[in-house]
């Protein structure tokens, strides 16, 4: 089976996909809820906190219109966790050929990172025609997708790393761009703080952004 079967109709979700850092599994539901009050049906839970695995499991589990993605994922057991915590799609900052493996038996689609065109092609020339390019401004942000674009048509890219409001409409405008990735919806402030209302209003801003 594809490893990425269903994952353009996923990624066509929402212009941005959150990405989410939860230090607190109790806030998983209620922040889901804000995400889609504003109109963001995706986010990208990252295995950066201990309370990563549980918050996707409870989201998946109560809060079903939300597709929920589980990011950092690097290693082969991690994919098999995430699957059975009820992760929709897997993203990983890069890629290896054990996560590829544990794709590849997965029936849920991976989302593999890449940041330069030798990275690209490898992904490419396995399968994946979804990429997220990582890290984005690092690696060279806009001008660098665009001459990535140039001589590979084939890739459809979702940058993540260091984008912002303001940033995110052009990367959005670009012909290899599905979707960008970004922390910014979900301030550690306004998480600590449980505002809501203020997260769904930013997710809101995001969800009506052109591509
Ligand atoms: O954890 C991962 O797997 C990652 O790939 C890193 C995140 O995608 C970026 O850290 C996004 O965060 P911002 O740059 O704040 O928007």
């Amino acid at each position: 089976m594809n490893r990425q079967d269903g994952l353009d109709a996923l990624l066509a979700v929402s212009p941005v996909i959150p990405v989410l850092t939860i230090d607190n599994a109790a806030d998983a539901v209620p922040l889901a809820r804000a995400l889609i009050e504003g109109g963001v049906g995706v986010v990208e839970v990252t295995l950066r906190t201990k309370a990563a695995m549980e918050a996707i499991a409870a989201m998946a589990e109560a809060v079903p219109e939300m597709v929920v993605g589980a990011g950092t994922v690097l290693t082969p057991s991690q994919y098999r966790e995430v699957e059975e915590a009820g992760a929709k799609f897997v993203v990983s900052p890069g890629s290896s050929p054990a996560v590829h493996a544990a794709a590849a038996k997965s029936r849920v689609p991976f989302l593999p990172g890449a940041a330069t065109p030798t990275e690209v092609l490898h992904l490419l020339e396995a399968g994946f025609r979804y990429q997220k390019f990582f890290p984005a401004e690092q690696a060279g942000g806009i001008p660098m997708l665009k001459a990535i674009g140039a001589p590979i048509h084939e890739v459809t890219f979702c940058p993540t790393g260091g984008i912002t409001p303001t940033t995110a409409p052009d990367y959005l405008a670009l012909a290899n761009v599905i979707c960008v990735g970004g922390s910014w919806l979900t301030p550690a402030a306004a998480l600590r703080a449980g505002d809501w209302a203020g997260i769904a209003k930013l997710a809101a801003q995001a969800a009506a952004l052109k591509r």
